[in-house]
């Protein structure tokens, strides 16, 4: 199995993927230092190698202990890394010795980089003193006029200027021009720490213009490795090739998005936490009283959803996934039929195909286009749909009399948000009985409510690109009717296939049937799960899943689910009859 995939990475171009070299202390607590910087660059998609400096052995509560590196060994670390590796910009941390900052000027010198960026770390957040103010003059002198950009923080600004006080936006600027006059082309002054204001506002200076950039202060106590996030993040954004100041906004906004993202997280019983540079964390604990990853033995009973069916019951979407997971549901798939372009009326020897899913009964076909009509489909006929106000253009082709063809095309804004809304609320559902949620289609949906994965047909995005969209945990199903789909879903990294339709159906318009024999052929084909779809219900399923394939897994149902009038009942029946013909 693995040998095709590795093969087709192998064609692959070589490409230099941007890097960023850290030279800086180690946290033990992993909030700040090289362990920040580490995260920072993971998540922003730079590769991070690392000098380390100073052992640090520190936590949420402050610093207990410091290591310092001799500087020789500082010296090997980076030639190891820079006489070896293509480093675009190098970020510098804890520099705790007159001896470390001389070795790396020399190294500089020796192999020069694209970007330095120096973030003058000198006292924890905790208070602690990470190198003492003998290293100042030596920063000064050895590095500051190297920098490409140098981050100081209120009190590190103000110790770089010779104890100084800076109190106001007003005092930030006049530091950022003393302190370019050091030498470093750009200056950002941290203004976190500034009194009466409630947002975190920061000063940058590239020699002739100021910038003042606010982020909204984040009210939380996981704060610690801000700094040096913050530094890594611009030091990863000039490694892809931006210019500083953009560099230094991206940055700026995501450590806000992160710190806004972590503020609740609990790690150590101190009074400064770290946060979570990858965006992560929450979510696992959410996610952490239900399975992660896929199980197969999940398709079984797959319902998915027909929100058409749903109006005509006279049902929520909630209510229909509750019943449907009470009755036994093993997996449920959101599909929003909107987007397609369904054969949906026939009306007085008019044929209109698409138009949309639900909102267009044929029934109430009597509707009429109040606002942007660019033509009317026939003399004398009006078309009202439910949700008319909605329709913003409308594409009349007469091909043939009497058939008419519309594509009408909805709002799209109203769509998504009504579908994302819809996801939310059915996840939860999903969530609380330890039931996976995918979504058809709509990878951006998936991933805005963290449902568990998405279902994706031949004409949608293909999941090798949903793929790297959705990470590597995500489940991706793909709808296949031929062996060579079935071959291509594996080779895109796909969990299941659903095969279908293998029986005629009315829920989805012109969709060729594989019937029994078709299934078979892809099972066999397959090396991944399947699932069999199309015109599955009580009467058929028992034969569907004795067709002889071990990789057939289970049966997605759309109609004979929704389409009862009690839900709970049919699906409870349903999944009775898959366990005993997945027993025999
Ligand atoms: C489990 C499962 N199998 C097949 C399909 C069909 O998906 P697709 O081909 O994308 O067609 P639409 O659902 O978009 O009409 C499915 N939804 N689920
Ligand atoms: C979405 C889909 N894909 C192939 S057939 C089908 C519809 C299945 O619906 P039903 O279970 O009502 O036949």
């Amino acid at each position: 199995m693995q040998e095709d995939r590795t093969l087709m990475a192998s064609n692959h171009t070589k490409m230099k993927i941007p890097h960023v070299l850290t030279v800086a202390g180690s946290d033990s607590g992993a909030g700040a230092g090289i362990q920040a910087d580490l995260k920072a660059c993971a998540a922003r998609g730079v590769y991070c190698s690392t000098v380390i400096t100073a052992v640090t052995a520190q936590n949420t509560v402050g610093v207990q202990g410091v290591n310092i590196v001799p500087e020789d060994f500082v010296a090997e670390q980076l030639k190891s890394v820079l006489s070896d590796m293509q480093v675009d910009v190098v970020k510098t941390g804890m520099l705790p010795s007159l001896g470390i900052i001389s070795v790396l000027n020399q190294c500089l010198k020796e192999f020069p980089v694209r970007a330095l960026v120096v973030d003058p770390v000198m006292v924890s957040t905790s208070g602690d003193v990470l190198a003492g103010p003998s290293i100042l003059a030596e920063l000064r002198e050895e590095l500051l006029h190297m920098a490409d950009i140098i981050t100081p923080n209120l009190k590190e600004a103000s110790a770089l200027l010779g104890g100084q006080q800076l109190e106001t936006v007003s005092d930030m600027r006049a530091a950022a021009k003393l302190l370019h006059e050091m030498g470093p082309r750009n200056v950002l002054v941290k203004g976190g720490h500034l009194p009466d204001s409630s947002d975190a506002i920061d000063i940058f200076f590239d020699g002739q213009d100021f910038y003042e950039l606010r982020s909204s202060r984040i009210k939380t106590r996981n704060t610690h490795g801000t700094g040096c996030s913050l530094a890594s993040c611009i030091a990863a954004e000039l490694a892809k090739g931006s210019g500083m100041l953009p560099a230094v906004k991206v940055a700026k906004r995501y450590v806000e998005t992160a710190l806004d993202y972590s503020k609740d997280i609990v790690i150590g019983n101190g009074p400064q936490g770290p946060f979570d540079h990858l965006l992560r964390l929450k979510s696992s604990v959410k996610s952490s009283c239900r399975q992660v990853g896929f199980n197969p033995s999940d398709l079984l009973l797959y319902a998915v959803t027909d929100s058409r069916m749903n109006q005509k019951w006279s049902r929520s979407i909630t209510d229909a996934v509750k019943a449907a997971i009470e009755g036994g549901a093993t997996i449920v798939q959101l599909r929003m039929t909107n987007s397609l372009l369904h054969l949906i009326a026939f009306m007085i020897g008019v044929v209109v195909l698409q138009i949309d899913h639900y909102n267009a009964h044929i029934g109430s076909l009597n509707i009429t286009i109040p606002k942007r009509r660019k033509t009317m489909p026939s003399p004398g006929m009006e078309m009202s749909f439910k949700k008319a106000s909605r329709l913003i253009s409308l594409k009349c082709f007469i091909n043939f009399p009497p058939v008419l063809i519309c594509a009408v095309e909805w709002e799209k804004d109203a769509e998504t948000r009504e579908f994302l809304e819809a996801a939310k609320a059915c996840l939860e559902i999903c969530h609380s009985h330890g039931i996976p949620l995918l979504i058809n289609d709509r990878i951006d949906i998936a991933l805005a409510c963290d449902a568990d994965g998405v279902h994706v047909g031949q004409s949608d995005m293909p999941a090798s690109v949903a793929r790297t969209f959705l990470g590597p945990e995500k489940i991706i199903g793909v709808s296949c009717k031929t062996p060579e789909q079935a071959h291509q879903a594996w080779i895109d990294g796909a969990d299941y296939i659903g095969c279908g339709g293998v029986f005629p159906t009315n829920t989805k318009a012109n969709n060729l049937t594989v019937g029994l024999d078709g299934l078979k052929t892809v099972c066999e084909a397959s090396k991944l799960p399947v699932v069999a779809i199309g015109g599955i219900g009580a009467a058929n399923a028992r034969a569907v899943m004795e067709i002889g394939a071990f990789n057939l897994r289970g049966v997605a149902v759309v109609s004979a689910l929704f389409d009862r009038e009690c839900i709970l009942t049919e699906t409870r029946k349903f999944h009775a009859l898959l366990k005993e013909a997945a027993s025999m």
